[in-house]
Parts: C-alpha cells; structure tokens; sequence
C-alpha cells in the first residue's frame, strides 16, 4: 500500500509532560502506522502511558519530539478546524456539555461544517442521521445527558464521533463502563465500521480478550516505555504479549489465548482424552486445583471424559485402578482423596 495512503503516522515520536522545565518521557521513539480500514487496539498495563499517547496523537497534549502525520500534513501544522475534519476524539472523562439533549450532543459533532451560526445543512442531518443508526442511539435522542446511564453516555459520545466524519477516530477506554453484552457489540460495531467505512480506528482497552480476537493490530505499551505493534497472533507468539502483562500470580496460556490465574504447583500431572470441549472444561478445573497435564498418552495418570445421552462421566485411571464419576467435582474429590491416601 502507498505510504500516502496512511491516516495517521508517527515517526519517533516522544510522549509525555514538561513538569517545572523538566521533561518526563513517557514513551519514546514510536515509529507507527495506521491505515484506513484498519482496528486498531491500543494497551497496556495501568499507567503504561495509553492515555498520553492517545491525547498526544489527537492534539490535546504536545509530543516531546518526533512527528506525527494525519494524512501526510504535520499535525502541528493544522488548524484546529482542518484537524477536526481528520480526526475525531473519544474521551472517557470529558463531557462539557451542560443541560444538552442526547439529539443535541450528537449535532455537536458537525461543528467543523456548520460555521459559526451553527445551521445544520442537509449533509450535516445525514451525517447525523447516519450516526444515530451506526451506534444504536435512536432511543436516547431526547434525554438529557445527565439522565444517561456510563454506558448510554459511551455510545452518545461514538456517535458524536461520527457524525463528525472523519478518517480516524481515536477512543480512550470505549468499553470502560459497559456489561459484557455491550463490551461485545461495541468492539464489533467498531470493527465494522473499520471496514465497511474505512474509517481507521484506534481505541485503548484493558479488554484483553476482546482486543485478541478483534483488532488487526495491537499496539502494546510496556512498561519501560517501549511500544510493539503487529498482529495479536503474532505477539503472543513471540511473547510480548505475555511480557506487557507479566506479574505475579496469573500467565498467559498460548494454548487457550487466556491469562490463568493458577501456575501448576502440584507434582500430579494427568493425561486427557475425550471430546476437546470436555478435556478444556476438565483441564481448567485440574489446573484450578494445581494439577498438570501431560501429552503423555502412557502415562500412569489417565483420565477419560465422555458424554452418553447428555450424562457426562469420568473414568479415572490411577495406577492401574480404574474410578468411574459423574460430576467434576466429584472427579476433583476422588483424585485429592487418591493423592492424600497415597502420600
Ligand atoms: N498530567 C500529568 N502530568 C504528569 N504525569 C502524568 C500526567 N498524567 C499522567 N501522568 C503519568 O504518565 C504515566 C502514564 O499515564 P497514562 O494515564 O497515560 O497511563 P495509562 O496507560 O492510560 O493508564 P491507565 O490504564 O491506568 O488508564 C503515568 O506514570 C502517570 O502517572
């Protein structure tokens, strides 16, 4: 793809705050694309520099050096009212909008076109309109914006976003405040509107899982200040995935693509077989107990998971004995009972 094409770029660009003439880098030397279709998730562990880097990238706080590119021009070189047909901002925190309508907080979003009488021309109703039906907000048009739930407020403030139109949107924390069902329809109308509008889309998230299974790239911010970007598969396969969330207590399994909270601390290691739902259910819940697997199939410690007319059993095999249950728990049971009586 031609370079001209990128919607944003930086090229060693430092972030972070001047404090008392000193300055503070945050993240320095990030050298970063994005192209328009593309989802872009931004993370990091808690005060990794997410946030700077996304106020940095949208004007509201200056880089400490390098550049930054929105469609070729120098950020720095466009007026505010240019940069607000190029980019549009999503913050968690900011909401200055008095007594407004919902209907009305999105209008707001076609300021940069409707100059300073503020009259809303066809186009700007389509854009509206459009924006409306993109995030779901038809409902909340009348209501106060005071009166709307976090996450009702989440979904108002994409749509002011696109109803501005522009080639990149960038969003602090989109998901912060929704349940699982919304976290879910948020990342997916994203992705979508990625793709189908080519808009290039660039979000910061502490959702994990989602940003693995829906962006097309991550940027992931260490701790020492250092960024790797690339696709999701490929930084948890090189791990460094893994080594931006390193802590005590819990890893990231590249086997199930999920962080588990328990490491195996238990000498006892089983060998599964059965349908690989069952074997996934049946080895999270040894691995909650503190038990490993083996790939071995000969090994002395089997066990058998299978499902007859919608019962499932187990068949353990300790050493030669064979034990037959109907439930996890009483497979979990049988086997701490084995371990203590053999001890
Ligand atoms: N206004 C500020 N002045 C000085 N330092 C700041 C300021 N805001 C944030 N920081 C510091 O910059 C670093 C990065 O903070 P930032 O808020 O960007 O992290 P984050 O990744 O967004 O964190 P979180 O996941 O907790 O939202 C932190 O060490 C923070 O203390």
């Amino acid at each position: 793809m031609n370079r001209l094409s990128l919607a944003l770029e930086t090229r060693q660009l430092s972030v972070g705050y001047r404090q008392k003439g000193a300055e503070r880098i945050v993240a320095g030397k990030l050298s970063l694309d994005l192209w328009p279709g593309q989802l872009v998730c931004l993370l990091g562990a808690n005060g990794s520099g997410k946030s700077t880097l996304m106020r940095t990238l949208a004007g509201l706080l200056p880089g400490l050096g390098g550049e930054i590119l929105i469609r070729g021009r120098h950020l720095t070189d466009l007026k505010p009212a240019e940069l607000a047909k190029e980019l549009s901002v999503v913050l968690t925190d900011r909401l200055e909008t008095g007594n407004l309508s919902a209907g009305e907080v999105i209008a707001l979003g076609r300021t940069p076109y409707t100059g300073w009488l503020g009259r809303l021309s066809e186009s700007d109703h389509y854009h509206i309109n459009l924006a409306i039906e993109q995030a779901g907000v038809a409902s909340l048009l009348t209501r106060k914006i005071q009166e709307l739930s976090d996450g009702e407020r989440q979904k108002l403030l994409l749509a002011r976003a696109l109803a501005q139109d522009t080639g990149v949107i960038l969003l602090d924390e989109p998901t912060a405040h929704l349940d699982l069902p919304n976290r879910v329809e948020m990342m997916g109308l994203l992705r979508e509107l990625a793709r189908d509008s080519s808009k290039a889309i660039l979000l910061s998230t502490h959702e994990l899982d989602l940003a693995l299974q829906s962006a097309d790239q991550l940027w992931l911010m260490g701790k020492d200040g250092s960024l790797a970007a690339g696709a999701p598969e490929d930084l948890v396969l090189n791990g460094a995935f893994e080594a931006a969330f390193a802590g005590s207590g819990f890893y990231f399994d590249q086997l199930s693509g999920t962080f588990m909270v328990h490491r195996t601390h238990n000498l006892l290691h089983f060998a599964l077989a059965g349908e690989p739902r069952l074997v996934f259910w049946t080895q999270r819940a040894l691995e909650r107990k503190g038990y490993g697997i083996s790939l071995s199939k000969n090994h002395a410690l089997r066990i058998a998971v299978q499902e007859e007319n919608q019962d499932l059993h187990w068949i353990l095999d300790w050493k030669g004995q064979r034990f037959s249950v109907r439930s996890m728990e009483a497979l979990l049971q049988q086997i701490h009972f084995l371990a203590e009586s053999t001890d």
